[in-house]
């Protein structure tokens, strides 16, 4: 019977990275989708700009849109200051399952709370759920038809705040056309393109960051 690629990617772990070891896990991960099989994980380039990101803002609060393996969700919270939260939320619950499976091997568990469904739905119910005022920070990697939407959500429903940070994968591909021209036209947004690679390839993608002016 075949095994799903997330499935692959969850075993290399368990067979390649050191319990407890989150630097290990993403080299792991980035190994075995770099020389084995292609995986839409950020990556190593385009990871060390989100890393390079998170440690300038040392965000309290952090939200991820768009888990997959949970490469990101361990990236992000070997970097995170004690006491601060990284929530990621997966609408797939096959990703979300293996997703779990990394973050706990890679000893993070205590800083990543994943929440399962669709991102329409949950951002309303977050500040209640969470006892949030706003994130100090956003990675946007989910759908990249759901950037623009998103937002916007969690504009109306106040979980951004002056100087809140978003930062969104794949602008250039698959591409988020909508959503680029949207913050770069945006007198409420400061945008700045970091210009990188898809992962594991030559071809070009990026990131862009936005700071969120109120
Ligand atoms: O969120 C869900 N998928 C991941 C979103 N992310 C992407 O789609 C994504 C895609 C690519 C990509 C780039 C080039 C290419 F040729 C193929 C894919 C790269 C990336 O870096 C991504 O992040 C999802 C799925 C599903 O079935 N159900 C609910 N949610
Ligand atoms: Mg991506």
């Amino acid at each position: 019977y075949g095994s799903t690629r997330p499935e692959r990617i969850l075993a290399e772990v368990k067979r390649k990275a050191t319990r407890g070891d989150a630097r290990s896990v993403v080299d792991t991960i980035d190994q075995y989708c770099r020389h084995q099989e292609w995986a839409m994980n950020v990556g190593d380039e385009k990871g060390t700009i989100l890393d390079s990101i998170v440690c300038e803002v040392k965000p309290m609060a952090m939200l991820e849109l768009g888990t997959y393996c949970g490469y990101s969700a361990v990236r992000i919270a070997s970097l995170l200051p004690p006491n601060s939260r990284l929530i990621t939320m997966e609408f797939n619950p096959v990703f979300a399952a293996i997703a779990r499976q990394v973050i706990a091997w890679a000893g993070v568990e205590d800083k990543v709370v994943l929440i399962e469904g669709p991102s329409g739905d949950w951002i309303p119910k977050m500040k209640k759920e969470f006892g949030l005022t706003s994130f100090d920070l956003v990675f946007l990697d989910h759908w990249k038809d759901c950037y623009l939407p998103d937002t916007k959500l969690m504009e109306e429903c106040g979980l951004l705040r002056t100087g809140s940070i978003l930062v969104a994968d794949n602008v250039i591909c698959p591409g988020a056309p909508d959503y680029l021209e949207y913050v770069r036209g945006s007198p409420r947004y400061e945008s700045k393109y970091f210009r990188s690679h898809l992962e594991y390839t030559r071809v070009e993608d990026g990131i862009e960051k936005s700071v969120f002016l109120g």
